[in-house]
């Protein structure tokens, strides 16, 4: 074995080194420990003073580090313990660019008529399609449930690791489904009538339900009623009962269950609709379908609060404890077909910002959340759209701040709805995602009911590898100022170990980061730091494994492992080596969230 670095911080038992030297970024944490050498070679092992006040944080070495502190532990899969799990795409990737080139930026793709069949879901997989999202504001339960029992086919069967998303309708104000039509044409000057009846014997021409019931009372005469934030505009004429005459002023496509803002003298109106709640008693519905059926995130539309979030995490796991609700919901949903029950409580919730509320309250709500999306759709509707880069680059910043994954979402590649290949300015978008360095890009209508789902997917691809490549090889990355975010003692350590870790990954420029992580926390602090090389994320669930699907330069593997990280790292080179992802000589940065330690060693 070649070179190695070696910290150890333990408090019983003495760990074995290898051959070490010391590096420079331990400053802070490590000032409280005592060096040690041990044996003739020049290993470095740094042991708890006598003096420590809080040597119980030391005893990390058994799973009960700063993650377990924080996260419920998942039970563990029961799986082959010689295995290793890798999503066959990044690995053929891996294989044929080579560890620096991979792709860091994940991508998610709607998913809807235009991508539900088996093949094209494969198609989508294929191209790099890391999550899939389900948009519950569309189709019905059984439609998403098929497509989730779809994913999970190719996943076993064809060895990927794409993980579900599933988003909330949200209780804004939208538009019916159209009658069972895919768009309808609204032309300049037409008398348009939206209303809040129920048409049993289908919708009257020029017709357009509204889900609110408080929409013929809210707006005025004279008020503009935006459709999905300016695609099509109307202005109000007349109010007849439920009944709401419209001129159009602006004409366009309306396409079922529109989002609709109406304004008055230039202002967003915000009557009693502001009192609707987060969550719907559908959406409640939807939730516990999420539930049932092992959704990996739930993404909450038009969140306005941290509570929301609170509450919705507070279920989950309310839910997932109880086993008597999951036999029911399961009978009732008519769910068959798990072979094993997934792991319900580690379900992420994903804070959709897309109000004026939510902007308002915007770090709290972050906190309180598993990751953000910029859903730049609505958002656009409520803030004037010069506004919306600069909070997409707040957003971002604020996420990475505070550690949790964030998607930048909507219009991307817009055009390639329709055409095959996207405007200049849709490139110069995406880039600009890429270069703030969010974790995920998201496709909606181009892969939910575009012409062209996997080219669209191709160009946020072959983007996110170009824009990447560059700031590598520029090193334009400005040095972000990452803030303290532990709430205790052992998480500091976690976190300082994982930020020199990635600094001594980009000055040696080593090849992967691996990371030993039972709960996915010490991967996430890496991908924070958004080194310059890939993290390798070694964990032994494949929910945790999918989870890390959606974080920047994450590549999750599912892999049994011990609290020995010799031996671990021992394994994972045999495994590694047997299917070519790595060879001899490649240098590897290892830290662990069980025996908390940097390692850095040639691969034997
Ligand atoms: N499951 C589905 N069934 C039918 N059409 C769908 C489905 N999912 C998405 N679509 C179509 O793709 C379009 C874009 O999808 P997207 O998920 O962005 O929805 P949206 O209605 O714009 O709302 P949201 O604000 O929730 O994203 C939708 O307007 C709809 O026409
Ligand atoms: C994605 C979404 O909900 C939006 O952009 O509005
Ligand atoms: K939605
Ligand atoms: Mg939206």
């Amino acid at each position: 074995m070649a070179q190695a670095l070696n910290i150890f911080i333990s408090t019983s038992h003495s760990p074995k080194p290898l051959i070490s030297y010391r590096s420079a970024p331990f400053s802070t944490s490590i000032s409280r420990f005592s060096f040690i050498k041990i044996h003739k070679k020049t290993s470095l092992f740094i042991k708890a003073s006598a003096s420590d006040p809080n040597p119980a944080i030391l005893t990390s070495d058994n799973g009960a580090g700063s993650a377990a502190l924080q996260d419920p532990a998942p039970s563990p899969t029961v799986s082959d313990s010689s295995s290793i799990e890798v999503d066959a795409v990044t690995e053929a990737e891996l294989k044929e660019n080579g560890f620096r080139s991979t792709r860091r930026t994940k991508l998610i793709c709607t998913i809807g008529p235009a991508t539900c069949k088996p093949e094209q879901l494969e198609a989508l997989a294929v191209g790099g399609m890391n999550v899939a999202r389900i948009n519950m504001c569309h189709g019905t339960r059984e439609w998403h449930r098929e497509v989730i029992q779809r994913v999970r086919k190719l996943n076993e069967e064809k060895g990927y690791a794409v993980a579900i998303m599933m988003d909330t309708e949200g209780s804004e104000i939208h538009m019916g489904d159209l009658g069972g039509a895919s768009s309808a044409k609204a032309e300049d000057g037409e008398i348009w009538t939206f209303s809040v009846r129920a048409f049993d014997s289908g919708l009257p021409e020029h017709t357009i339900n509204v889900n609110y019931d408080g929409f013929a009372e809210d707006v005025k005469v004279g008020d503009e009623l935006l459709v999905d934030g300016g695609m099509v505009r109307f202005e109000v004429i007349e109010k007849i009962g439920p009944d709401v005459k419209c001129r159009c002023t602006d004409p366009g496509l309306l396409l079922p269950r529109a989002n609709l803002t109406f304004w008055r003298d230039g202002s967003l109106v915000r009557e009693r609709n502001a009192m609707l709640p987060t969550i719907s008693s559908k959406d409640w519905l939807d939730i516990d379908f999420g539930i049932a059926e092992g959704v990996e995130f739930i993404a909450i539309s038009f969140v306005k609060s941290a509570e929301v979030i609170k509450h919705l995490k507070s279920y989950i796991q309310a839910r997932a404890r109880d086993r008597v609700f999951m036999a029911s919901l399961k009978v009732s949903l008519n769910i068959v077909g798990h072979e094993k029950p997934p792991v319900y409580y580690d379900i992420s919730v994903i804070a959709k910002i897309e109000s004026i509320d939510s902007l308002k309250n915007l770090e709290e709500i972050i906190q309180a959340s598993d990751g953000a999306m910029v859903a730049r759709g609505d958002l656009g509707a409520q803030i004037p759209l010069e506004q919306v880069p600069s909070e997409q680059q707040k957003i971002v910043q604020v996420c990475r701040q505070l550690n949790k994954p964030v998607i930048v979402a909507s219009q991307l590649l817009e055009s390639m709805i329709e055409y095959p290949t996207p405007t200049r300015a849709e490139v110069a978008d995406v880039s600009e995602a890429v270069r703030q360095r969010a974790d995920a890009l998201m496709l909606s209508g181009e892969s939910a009911m575009g012409q062209f789902p996997d080219k669209a997917l191709t160009v946020l691809r072959s983007v996110s590898l170009r824009i990447e490549k560059w700031w590598r090889e520029e090193k334009r990355h400005e040095a972000m100022k990452l803030p303290g975010i532990a709430s205790s003692y052992a998480d500091r350590i976690s976190e300082e170990i994982c930020n020199s870790a990635a600094k001594m990954a980009n000055n040696l420029e080593v090849d992967a980061i691996f990371v030993y992580t039972k709960t996915g926390h010490m991967a996430s602090l890496l991908s924070r730091c958004r080194p310059d090389c890939p993290i390798f994320a070694f964990t032994t669930t494949t929910s945790v494994r999918r989870r890390l699907n959606l974080q920047w330069g994450l590549i999750p593997f599912r892999l049994s492992f011990s609290d020995d990280m010799e031996n671990n790292l021992n394994k994972t080179f045999a495994l590694l080596k047997a299917r070519g992802m790595i060879k001899s000589g490649d240098l590897v940065i290892a830290v662990s969230d069980m025996l908390q330690s940097i390692q850095v060693m040639n691969v034997p």
